[in-house]
């Protein structure tokens, strides 16, 4: 396993390794010794899986209570995946980062608590796995506009144009709204 730190604080890229052979591959997704020997130190209380279609736009999720720290992967298709750090004590405060994620090369992106997230489908599908720090609280959970201009995503729409979002995250709220962390 191979991580790789972003600009954002505490975000970082996880490659793992591949046993390929005649018959296909083999990974390990997750590990708890391999993940504390790359500095990090999990417990992971909740696995998610979405599929989604291509122009798709799932986000900018997260939750005030239950921070949920995601190890997030693609295992089918690929995605450009986002993280906006929401802590005022953070250096890359009010910053975002994003990468495409896919199936071909197994990449993940740890994603800790205090941000909020969501990804663009880029592919005809996709699916989404990914692994929860803490569970799914709908009463804490917050909608980021996707398209918020001080936050300034730089989605890859070109071949996608505008992209298709749910009514909750139609009516995501502006970063000025947005409740930010400590
Ligand atoms: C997130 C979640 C949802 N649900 C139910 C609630 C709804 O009936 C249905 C779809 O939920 P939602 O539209 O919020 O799903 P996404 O838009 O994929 O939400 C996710 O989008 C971005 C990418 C994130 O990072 C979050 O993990 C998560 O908010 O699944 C559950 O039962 N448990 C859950 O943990």
């Amino acid at each position: 396993m191979k991580r790789e730190d972003t600009p954002l604080e505490g975000v970082c890229l996880l490659t793992p390794r591949v046993f390929g052979d005649e018959r296909g591959f083999f990974l390990e997704s997750w590990n708890e010794n391999t993940f504390r020997e790359l500095g990090l130190d999990l417990n992971f209380v909740q696995d998610n899986h979405s599929r989604s279609s291509q122009g798709i736009l799932r986000g900018l999720h997260y939750q005030t209570e239950h921070t949920q720290g995601k190890l997030v992967r693609v295992t089918s298709g690929a995605v450009f995946d986002v993280a906006i750090d929401l802590r005022q004590s953070s250096p890359s405060f009010g910053q975002w980062f994003g990468t495409t994620l896919d199936a071909t090369d197994h990449k993940m992106l740890w994603v800790p608590p205090g941000f909020a997230h969501g990804f663009l489908v880029l592919t005809p599908f996709a699916d989404f796995q990914y692994k929860c720090t803490d569970l799914y609280d709908p009463s804490s959970e917050v909608s980021l506009a996707w398209n918020d201009p001080t936050v300034g995503i730089d989605w890859p729409l070109t071949g996608i144009g505008e992209p298709a979002l749910s009514g909750k995250d139609k009516e995501g709220l502006a970063w000025d709204q947005a409740p930010k962390f400590a």
